[in-house]
């Protein structure tokens, strides 16, 4: 009889923060230090135990950029396969509270109109986000 050895993939869910703030849309480029270096991405990062993705998402911006943000409205999620594990990206429109940001781990930010997010060099599952992004404005 032939056996299969089926491996369980590491499944990781990263909420991440579409923000928006007077028309434009907040990204952040990744440290040089950390995977993916340099890239660009949507504020987030991973859910701990016995966390939603909405208390995760409002942990790490105010790790990342020490700033509240109110959740406005959950976009579709999104995978990337990345080997040894699988990302699940759950994004949320999300605004500031104030824009006083200070980045802990970032490089840089930028603001982008929504039409001039796909100009930045960001990480492969973002690319869903935004497509998404733009769908949802536009049907807005
Ligand atoms: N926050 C965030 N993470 C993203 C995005 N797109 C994407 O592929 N990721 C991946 O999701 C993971 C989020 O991890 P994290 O932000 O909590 O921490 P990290 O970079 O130290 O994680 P890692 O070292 O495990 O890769 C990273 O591997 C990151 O590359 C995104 O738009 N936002």
């Amino acid at each position: 009889m032939l056996e299969v050895l089926v491996s369980k993939k590491l499944v990781v869910r990263v909420p991440c923060a579409v923000i928006e703030h007077n028309g434009k849309i907040l990204a952040g480029q990744r440290s040089a230090a950390l995977s993916f270096p340099l890239k660009w991405e949507f504020p987030g990062g991973k859910v701990e135990q016995n966390e939603s993705d909405e208390e995760a998402l409002v942990r790490e911006i105010m790790e990342e950029l020490n700033v509240e943000i109110d959740i406005l409205q959950r976009l579709p999620e999104t995978s990337k396969d990345q080997g040894w594990r699988e990302i699940i990206l759950v994004p949320f429109i999300c605004n500031l509270h104030t824009t006083n940001i200070i980045l802990t781990e970032h490089e840089q930010i930028r603001w982008l109109s929504p039409e001039d997010l796909p100009t930045l060099d960001w990480t492969e599952a973002d690319l869903n986000v935004i497509q998404n992004y733009l769908e949802f404005l536009s049907v807005k």
